[in-house]
This record gives structure tokens, C-alpha cells and sequence, in this order.
């Protein structure tokens, strides 16, 4: 094993900051179902804009934490007073830490938890950052926390979280890291800068122990310093396979603190890569660059599935099955989830269709690049947010449903009224069961008045048109930003081709293939999780199969160079075509990566904040504001031109900040892509289950 690789994961930061294990110095932000967030609220202004995300647990899983911890303190207690050492035959599986590096003098520990949030972090560079671009990205770096500090902020922050989350899950105390990234909700105008005067460490890559000793083995790494002011790594090439070359390439890329160069320019030596260090910077405004937090407003998205799946490509054969071709996946999804509420509630006439499902978001709409068809789906989220548009206030999230409330009296007669028809039908439904019901006292805190007052002065209108406001505004910025929406959708349907009903058979078959093979478990019925490598090796082949796809340039940081085309290319033939019997074990692995990849981008959620420029600071004293977002936006326009212009996979734009001018007003904004954690391979069998459900889900055919 060469120690060198650790460059691999150079551009992976470990921050020990002690000063911010104080729950108090935490606010809570928002959670999903893995993990909870939280920002800081101290008074160091170095901090500021930071938030820090943490992994969650099941409260079962907790109380199993808990439980092993007890009898691993008893076993102790035993082995102490015997006077002896812990057996060998202590069952591993009871100590959820794992001290991989014995040697190290630091005594470094990842344990698992840590490596999940690790392969996340290594899975967002390698993979995620190619397909949408690294200028969604931002910066992650793993802050050492500890259990202490973990059950304090548990605590402190419990009365804030939403009661749907807090009754069944809680932040987990055992993981020796949490990632700090930056508040994407709010804007700034310089994302990766750093804690520049911070110490920090690198990973250990050996301790980390995610990538196949084989795979290491074979890569050498001769350390070369040129000249005193520059570092140049050689790597030679010529143990490595063609798929091997690749991947290491974009390891060398997306991970290390160093810059791969001449890529495809002969050398001297063409089996050499140069690799020139670059200054690196990480997390934090630069204060100087930060912009003031007055008037900021941020909305996520979850905007979900893109496309609709093609029967053509897909195993349907079935014919009622071609009903599912008529809507989309998130619309008949959402049928699934509404179920018992719709047959609890059937229309009177039968022949209708439920008023739940008439006027309900579906993502194909906001992805259309269609003026009005955004519109509408942007007032759908606004009418019922359910799990899919979250706003926030100077980075605090608020209640949209508020919005949507009727004055006082009004609610009353209307709540009397529908008494007295003795039928509710909520048309929120996933309000009610997903964050919008909430104890949050940051919510409350904002009565509707106050947030309805920010909300009018910010779009420069009144109540009434608040929401129409609201929409055309977004609606606008959405459509400036369509390209993320095409990569998205781009990505999610080439990585699905085949749809989760082949999927289904190919994990049938492996896990089935486990049970006849005779080293396996007889209890087994998952298969392997895929590795970081494998990861990587499956992203280097869609990689390939789509630069000879129409598109690809432009939706990719790939190039069409067919240098880089693996030989031994799995993609030669269309794969969506052929039968079942000619997949290969490794064609099938492939495709259920690329499904679950696809999952991933069709679960992340886009973090826009915006900030108007106010005309006082348009024509500020010396005019200098103004002249510096100017020469800002010339800049950024400047670059794209000349990014696209040497498209290469080396080159992307990181820097996020974008200005522009809506209704004469001008704002600035960011733009990010969170939540972008990698799926276990069960949720193959998860998603297969929501298949069952289906059938008309909306007034009108989803349109592609
Ligand atoms: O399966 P879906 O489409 O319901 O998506 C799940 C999300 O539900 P929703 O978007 O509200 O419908 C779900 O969102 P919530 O936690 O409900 O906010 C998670 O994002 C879940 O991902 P993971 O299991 O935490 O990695 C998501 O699950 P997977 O993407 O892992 O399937
Ligand atoms: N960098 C960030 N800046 C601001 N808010 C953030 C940031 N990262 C996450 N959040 C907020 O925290 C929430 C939860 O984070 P995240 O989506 O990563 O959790 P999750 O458990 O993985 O979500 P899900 O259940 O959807 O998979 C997000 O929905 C978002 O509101």
C-alpha cells in the first residue's frame, strides 16, 4: 500500500475546532430523513453563514446504540476486574467504531458513520460534480465533534425540530465527524473561500480503507519536486487496465488538492501525468466578500423526476401496465402516498377525478423551460408545498402554509361551513404529515403578518399579488437556470434507462445467484453494497456511453474525446434493446448503479437565495458596489464563454454568484444542489413496491 495516495483525498478537510462543540452556538435549520442541520448562530464573525450537518438515527437504533455501549461497559468491567483481556471472541459487530490505522500515532479512528459521510463527500466529487457541474457543489469539510456535544445540541435543538421527525429519530452521538458546509440560503458573493487561519488535516486514504487493496497496488506514484516553487507528481500509467487509468484520473481530479494537467498531450513520457499543486482554499466567505443578510429570501426545491419513462425502452410488456406511461413517476407516486386519504374520501361521482389529485405540482412542468408551465407549477408548490418547496426568510425557514391562510374570519366561517358538510378533503396532504407540521418555534415566531410584510417589500408589490409575484419571479430565475434543470433531467433519464422494472429482475437475479452460490449466507437477501471503486468504475462507463449521446457536451463537464473511450466499452450496442438473456453480470451490476446514481438526482434539492440590490447601493456614494457586481458579471459571463469555448473535463465554473435584473429591480442570487448522498442498493426493492399503485393520478397525461 503506497502512502501517497493520500492525495486522493487531499481536498477532504478535517477541521478541529473546539470552540464550536457549544450546542448554543447552533440553531436548528432543517432536517430530512437522514440528516439534520444546523447553523451558526455565535458571535464569531469567522463563523458566520456556516451551517453544520449531522447524521441522524432511528430512536430504535438508538436504543440498540445504547443498549450494545451497556454491555460493552459490563464486559469491560468484568475484564477489569479479572485482570484480563478482552477476548478475541468479542463479537465485532457490537462496537460501532472501527480503529483502522493501529499505527497511527494519532490514534485515528473513522468509524462507520464517518465513512458513510466520508464516501458521501468522495461520491459528490467523483461523480455528482460531473454531472451537474462543480458550481452547484460548494465546499463540505468534516468537523470532529463528539458525544458530549452531540447529546447537548440533541437536546437543546429538540423543541425545534418538527414532532413527525423527533418521535422517531434523533442525531446520532456516535459520529466522530459532522460536515460544515456553507448556508446556501443565503447569498454570497465568494463560496470556497475558507477558515484560511484554521489548521486542518487531511484524510487518511489507508485508515479510510475504501478502496480495493488490489486497485491501490497497482497504481505507483513516483514523487517528483521540479523546482522548489512547484510540485509535480508523475504517476506512471503503465500498470493500470484502460477503465482503471480513467478512474484514477478522476480521482486524481476531483479529489486531490492537485490539478491534472496536458491530460492529452503527449509528453515525454506518455504514460506520465502531470500534476501541479494549486492553492487550495476551503469553506467560508472571505469576510470581506460576504454581502449583508438584510432581505434575504431563499427557496429550496425538490424537484424530483424529470422525465417520464418510455415503454419503448422499457420491460413493459404487460398492457395494463401502459397506463403508468401516462404520468409521470412523481405523479403516480403521489397517488400511491395519497391512497388511503382518496379511497377514504372517493368523489361522489365516481367518473371524477379526486380533488387531491386535480391541481397537484408535477415536476415535468417545472422542468419544461415553458414560461407558463413553470408558473404553474411554482403556484401548485405555493397552494401545497408538501415536501417540495421550502422558503426561508434571512435563513430561516417559514411556514408557506401560513400564506395560503385565509384572514381570521373568513378561516372561521369557511372551517364552519365545511363542519357542517362533515367531509374534509385536505388538499395539503403532505403538509400534514411531512415538516410543515411543526413545532418549530422559528416558524411561529414569524406571525403572518411580518413574514407577508418581508414578502411584499421584497417582490415590490401588495398582498393580493403576492403570489402571482411570487411565481413570475421564480418562474424567471428558474428559466435563467435551466441548464441545472437539463442536466438533471438528462442524467436522471440516461442513468434510468431501462426503468425500475428491469432493475427489479437484475437484483432478483444477483440475489438470487447469492443464494445458490455455496459461500454465501443462506440468510442473505441483499446484495453487496456497491464500493467507492465500484462506484467509480460505474461512473466512468455511463461516462462513456453518453459522449456519444446527442447533448452530452453540453449537459456534462464530459468531452466527446474518443481518447478516453474505455476499450473494453460495454456500451457498443444499445443496450435498451436487447433481451434479458444477453445482459451480462457485469451489464446488469452496471445498470443498477446507474439506477441508483439516478436516484440520487432525482432526491437532491436546489437551494436558490436571492437579495435585492437596492437602488441606494446601485448608486452608492463612489458608485463602487455598483461597478464591482458590474465588472462581476462581465467577469463570470467572460469566463463561461471561454470555459464552453476549451470545453475539457478539467475546466468548470465554480463560482455561483449571478446577478439580475427583474421588473427594472436588480438582485443577486446563488444557486445550490444539496442532499446528493449516494442510495443503498434496497431501495430497488423499496421503489419497486410503489409499481404496484397506479392508475389516473391527474386531471391531464404528464407531459415529457
Ligand atoms: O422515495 P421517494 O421518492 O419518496 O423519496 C424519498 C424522500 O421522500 P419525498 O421526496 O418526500 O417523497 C425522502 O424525503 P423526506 O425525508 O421525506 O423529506 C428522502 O429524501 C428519501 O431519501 P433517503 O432515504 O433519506 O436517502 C427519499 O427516498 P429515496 O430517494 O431514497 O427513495
Ligand atoms: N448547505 C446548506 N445550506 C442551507 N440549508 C441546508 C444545507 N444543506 C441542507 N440544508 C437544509 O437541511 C435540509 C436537510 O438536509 P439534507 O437534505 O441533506 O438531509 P437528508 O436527510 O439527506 O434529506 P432527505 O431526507 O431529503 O434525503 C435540507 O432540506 C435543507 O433545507
Amino acid at each position: 500500500m503506497i502512502n501517497e495516495i493520500n492525495e486522493i483525498v487531499n481536498n477532504i478537510k478535517i477541521a478541529d475546532l473546539p470552540e464550536l462543540l457549544h450546542e448554543k452556538l447552533w440553531e436548528y435549520k432543517a432536517e430530512g430523513r437522514a440528516n439534520l442541520v444546523v447553523t451558526y448562530c455565535g458571535n464569531n464573525v469567522e463563523y458566520n453563514g456556516i451551517i453544520l450537518r449531522l447524521r441522524k438515527i432511528t430512536l430504535e437504533e438508538y436504543k440498540i446504540q445504547q443498549l450494545k455501549n451497556q454491555s460493552i461497559k459490563s464486559k469491560d468491567e468484568i475484564t477489569a476486574n479479572k485482570e484480563t483481556k478482552i477476548n478475541d471472541s468479542v463479537d465485532n459487530n457490537s462496537i460501532n467504531t472501527e480503529d483502522i490505522n493501529t499505527n497511527d500515532t494519532n490514534n485515528k479512528i473513522y468509524n462507520l458513520i464517518d465513512k458513510l459521510q466520508i464516501n458521501n463527500i468522495l461520491y459528490n466529487n467523483l461523480i455528482i460534480n460531473n454531472l451537474l457541474g462543480e458550481r452547484f457543489s460548494g465546499t463540505n469539510i468534516l468537523l470532529k465533534v463528539n458525544s458530549s456535544f452531540l447529546e447537548n445540541l440533541n437536546q437543546y435543538i429538540y423543541s425545534y425540530r418538527p414532532e413527525n421527525r423527533r418521535s422517531v429519530d434523533r442525531i446520532d452521538n456516535e459520529q466522530y465527524y459532522g460536515i460544515l458546509s456553507l448556508d446556501y440560503t443565503k447569498v454570497k458573493k465568494n463560496q470556497t473561500v475558507i477558515l484560511s487561519s484554521k489548521e486542518t488535516k487531511s484524510l487518511d486514504l489507508n485508515a479510510l480503507n475504501i478502496f480495493n487493496s488490489e486497485f491501490l497496488n497497482k497504481i505507483k506514484i513516483q514523487k517528483d519536486f521540479v523546482n522548489s516553487n512547484n510540485l509535480n507528481n508523475q504517476i506512471k500509467l503503465d500498470e493500470f487496465t484502460e477503465q482503471e487509468k480513467d478512474v484514477s484520473k478522476s480521482i486524481y481530479q476531483q479529489c486531490s488538492s492537485t490539478v491534472i494537467s496536458n491530460l492529452n498531450t503527449p509528453s515525454n513520457d506518455s504514460s506520465i501525468l502531470n500534476i501541479k499543486d494549486h492553492n487550495h482554499s476551503l469553506l467560508n466567505d472571505s469576510n470581506n466578500q460576504s454581502i449583508p443578510e438584510t432581505h434575504t429570501i431563499a427557496i429550496e426545491l425538490k424537484p424530483k423526476w424529470g422525465f417520464k419513462p418510455n415503454p419503448l425502452k422499457s420491460a413493459f410488456t404487460k398492457k395494463e401496465s401502459l397506463i403508468k406511461y401516462k404520468y409521470c413517476r412523481f405523479c403516480l407516486h403521489y397517488l400511491y402516498k395519497n391512497k388511503d386519504k382518496i379511497e377514504g374520501n372517493p368523489p361522489i361521482n365516481t367518473n371524477e377525478i379526486h380533488p387531491i389529485l386535480k391541481k397537484h405540482f408535477c415536476p415535468l412542468d417545472l422542468y419544461s423551460k415553458d414560461n407558463e408551465r413553470i408558473n404553474k407549477s411554482i403556484n401548485s408548490l405555493f397552494n401545497c408545498p408538501g415536501n417540495n418547496l421550502k422558503l426561508f426568510i434571512n435563513g430561516k425557514q417559514v411556514n408557506l402554509k401560513s400564506l395560503n391562510k385565509k384572514d381570521e374570519s373568513k378561516r372561521k366561517e369557511d372551517k364552519k361551513s365545511q363542519n357542517n358538510k362533515k367531509i374534509k378533503i385536505d388538499t395539503n396532504d403532505n403538509d400534514d404529515t411531512k415538516d410543515n407540521k411543526k413545532c418549530n418555534k422559528d416558524k411561529d415566531n414569524m406571525n403572518n403578518e411580518d413574514l407577508i410584510e418581508n414578502l411584499t417589500k421584497f417582490f415590490n408589490c401588495n398582498k393580493e399579488n403576492l403570489k402571482q409575484e411570487f411565481c413570475n419571479f421564480f418562474t424567471y430565475l428558474i428559466l435563467q437556470e435551466s441548464e441545472l434543470f437539463d442536466r438533471l433531467k438528462f442524467h436522471q433519464r440516461n442513468l434510468d434507462s431501462l426503468d425500475i422494472e428491469k432493475i427489479i429482475q437484475f437484483y432478483e437475479y444477483f440475489i438470487h445467484k447469492d443464494y445458490q452460490s455455496e459461500d454465501s449466507s443462506v440468510n442473505r437477501k441483499e446484495m453487496k453494497e456497491p464500493t467507492m471503486e465500484d462506484w467509480f468504475i460505474g461512473f466512468n462507463n455511463y461516462k462513456n456511453k453518453t459522449r456519444s449521446l446527442p447533448l452530452a457536451s453540453k449537459y456534462t463537464n464530459l468531452t466527446h474525446s474518443g481518447k478516453e473511450l474505455l476499450k473494453n466499452d460495454i456500451y457498443k450496442k444499445d443496450n435498451m434493446l436487447k433481451k434479458e438473456k444477453i445482459f451480462t453480470d457485469e451489464e446488469k451490476k452496471q445498470h443498477i448503479l446507474e439506477f441508483l446514481i439516478s436516484k440520487t438526482i432525482k432526491d437532491c434539492s436546489i437551494l436558490i437565495a436571492v437579495q435585492s440590490i437596492n437602488d441606494d447601493d446601485n448608486n452608492c456614494k463612489d458608485g463602487s458596489l455598483n461597478k464591482k457586481l458590474s465588472s462581476s458579471i462581465i467577469n463570470q459571463s467572460n469566463k463561461i464563454t471561454e470555459n464552453n469555448a476549451q470545453a475539457s473535463d478539467l475546466n468548470f465554473e465554480k463560482e455561483n454568484y449571478r446577478e439580475i435584473k427583474i421588473k427594472s429591480k436588480k438582485y443577486q442570487y446563488n444557486i445550490h444542489v444539496v442532499d446528493l448522498d449516494s442510495k443503498n442498493q434496497d431501495i430497488v426493492e423499496c421503489y419497486h413496491s410503489y409499481k404496484k399503485c397506479f392508475g389516473d393520478c391527474r386531471e391531464n397525461e404528464c407531459i415529457d
